[in-house]
């Protein structure tokens, strides 16, 4: 049994890594990743700039999942460009990912500069998708501006490269972003960011439990499962198929991954459970995914992903 996939033309000993913005901070975190059972990382979503973010408390753990406002803290692209260029020589032939994010297309079109002018031959995951960065809209809700940052792109990069998007709640919505996204030579899409914008009480003190924004902030963890499920589903459906996907959101469990790869994941990322758990939750959805794949007489992935039936 093999829980082994092929992304972005690259081969992957197994389908999980972590989510951007969890355990990929610095190098300590990133190598913590790195040396577990995870297949590969991505980085936390690069700035031309560090950042310091939004003010503390920004994140918080609740019973079915987590609420974040970090205000993208980074170290700043070149932080990880250099590390991931390091990492590159202390690993041949492993393949790593590259979140990045501008506040507006010349910033997008920099980073990808930055990148192209640097040793990194990895993957490139373009963050359109941040919700907390208070007085910036979510691009990926800007279909235009999506299409726009996507031809501006495309026109200028021309290595592996993937987008982290929203999550979308409309099915006119799941139509119209596809065909935007059917239009390049995208290498994947990963679905779901956090559900933006969720908002959590503490009863006992009748407060938010998130300095900004008032409260408001990223919902992630069990709550968004069903809603990564179709958004992974509903891009599996719509998508031409060179255009695969990686699936984000609600994972804590190998049955999770089964699902999320019935669904047409070819990848998956775990946010809120690796950061409760830490990286050493990879062996253990590794041997459940592998238990459930062996109870089923699967061999690989290949074998049941994108295969959910309908009523
Ligand atoms: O607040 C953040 O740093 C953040 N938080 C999220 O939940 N998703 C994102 O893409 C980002 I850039």
């Amino acid at each position: 049994i093999s829980t082994a996939t092929t992304l972005a033309g690259s081969n992957f000993d197994n389908c999980m890594m972590n989510a951007s913005g969890v355990y990929c901070m610095d190098s300590d975190e990133l190598l913590a990743v790195e040396n577990s059972k995870a297949a590969t990382f991505v980085t936390k979503s690069g700035t031309l700039q560090p950042r310091k973010g939004n003010p503390e408390p920004r994140y918080f753990e609740t019973e079915f999942g987590s609420i974040n406002s970090m205000g993208l803290p980074n170290n700043g692209v070149d932080y990880y460009l250099d590390f991931v260029s390091q990492d590159q020589i202390n690993h041949p032939g492993k393949t790593y990912f590259l979140s990045i994010t501008g506040f507006n297309l010349a910033e997008d079109l920099e980073l990808l500069q930055k990148v192209t002018d640097s040793d990194f031959a990895g993957v490139v995951e373009l963050n359109l998708s941040c919700p907390n960065v208070p007085g910036k809209p979510q691009t990926g809700y800007d279909f235009e501006t999506v299409d726009a940052i996507l031809k501006a792109v495309f026109d200028v990069y021309h290595k592996p490269l993937g987008v982290k998007l929203p999550p979308y709640f409309d099915i006119i919505h799941f139509d119209q972003m596809a065909e935007i996204l059917n239009k390049y030579p995208l290498s994947y899409v990963n679905s779901i960011n956090s559900i933006g914008n969720g908002l959590y009480i503490n009863d006992d003190t009748e407060t938010v439990v998130i300095k900004p924004k008032q409260g408001f902030g990223g919902i992630g963890g069990e709550y968004v499962k069903p809603t990564a499920l179709a958004n992974v589903h509903a891009f599996y459906q719509r998508l031409n198929k060179d255009i695969q996907i990686i699936g984000t959101g609600g994972i804590q469990t190998g049955k999770d991954i089964f699902e999320h790869i019935l669904c047409g994941a070819s990848m998956v990322q775990v946010g809120t459970a690796l950061m409760v758990e830490g990286p050493v939750i990879f062996e253990r959805l590794t041997a459940e995914l592998e238990a459930i794949m062996a109870e089923k007489g699967y061999d690989n992935i290949e074998d049941f992903r994108g295969k959910l039936n309908y009523l």
